[in-house]
């Protein structure tokens, strides 16, 4: 568990950070999301001692970041940047090997694992564990960035703007790699960025900041049907919130018997894959199925008197 503890960074009399609270559960994605300037990477960095807070503490698993040497703290905290920050001159393996053996992990057991983050990444290790990142595509690079950051089974991974230079595609796929082995090993993240799009679907919890304070810090459910502030309501952003809602929920919750004409949809997809289903057959119901099984059908009228029941 991470908790920090009324954290404020002052730069020449003004609060980029101002008394932040919050618990990060371990195990869990946090995702913060403000504006530019709202002091989300100041944020960030305190909790590696990158910045060293002006008050305030963070404490990991209870005890407090200010009684660890920096160098040690961030060896235990993953942190993983826009840009991915690659060594240019090392290859993929080394790159990803750099933390396990400054922790002095035998060759074997950092080869084991280098080879087991590329996998998990879907990366061939015979092919890509001998390259250099300029042999690498973009997304590739960023891959290897997030699995550098993961290599020790850090307590926490901390991630600044990862997916900010990716095109939109191999955004949503980095953002569903993610989430896909962030529940595989377990690791409790916190990943700063300013599209709430990607906050949404990225955190099992979000934290809002403005003007250097968290003005909420609740469910991606509750952000969108209830937000605290105009600002939070705004940076949902209106006129959006009923189809956010919608990818929020699955089809299984609001499948039910009968059946519709047409290509069936997993009961896993979401709501608003259901909808658009609908919109672009033109018909007013979608087949639901599972692993290859018929489960009924979601309709359309069912779709819009949950879009109405704001959560
Ligand atoms: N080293 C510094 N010296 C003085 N002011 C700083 C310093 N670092 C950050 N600030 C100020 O602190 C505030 C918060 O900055 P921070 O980088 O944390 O915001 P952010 O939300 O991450 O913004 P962005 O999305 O643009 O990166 C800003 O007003 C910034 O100008």
């Amino acid at each position: 568990m991470i908790e920090i503890d009324r954290i404020t960074k002052t730069y020449a009399g003004i609060r980029a950070v101002d008394s932040v609270s919050m618990t990060v559960e371990t195990g869990t994605i946090t995702v913060i999301v403000g504006t530019s300037g709202s002091g989300k990477t100041t944020l960030l960095r305190m909790i590696n001692r990158l910045e060293e807070p002006t008050s305030g503490e963070v404490r990991i698993n209870g005890e407090s970041t200010l009684s660890v040497k920096p160098h040690i703290l961030r060896r235990r905290i993953g942190y993983a940047i826009q840009g991915h920050g690659l060594f240019p001159h090392h290859t993929v393996g080394r790159n990803i090997g750099a933390v396990p053996q400054l922790l002095g992990w035998p060759r074997d057991k950092i080869n084991a694992r280098v080879d087991e983050l590329l996998e998990l990444f879907s990366m061939d290790p015979a092919q890509f564990r001998d390259r250099y990142p300029a042999e690498l595509s973009g997304g590739q690079q960023q891959r290897v960035g997030v699995a550098r950051a993961l290599a020790s089974r850090p307590d926490l991974l901390l991630m600044d703007e990862p997916f900010g230079a990716l095109d939109p595609i191999i955004r949503t796929r980095a953002q569903e790699d993610l989430r896909r082995i962030q529940q595989r090993l377990g690791s409790t993240i916190m990943l700063v960025t300013h599209d709430m799009e990607e906050a949404i679907r990225l955190g099992d919890r979000v934290a809002v900041m403005d003007g250097g304070k968290l003005v909420q810090h609740a469910t991606p459910a509750e952000i969108i049907a209830k937000p605290a502030t105009e600002f939070v309501a705004n940076m949902v952003g209106d006129v959006e919130r009923p189809l956010r809602l919608l990818s929020l929920i699955s089809v299984r919750e609001l499948v039910e018997d009968g059946t519709a004409e047409g290509d069936p949809l997993p009961a896993g997809a979401s709501l608003r894959d259901a909808l658009s289903a609908c919109l672009w057959t033109g018909r007013t119901s979608v087949p639901v199925e599972e692993d290859g099984t018929p489960l009924g059908r979601v309709t359309l009228d069912a779709i819009r008197a949950r879009a109405g029941q704001h959560a």
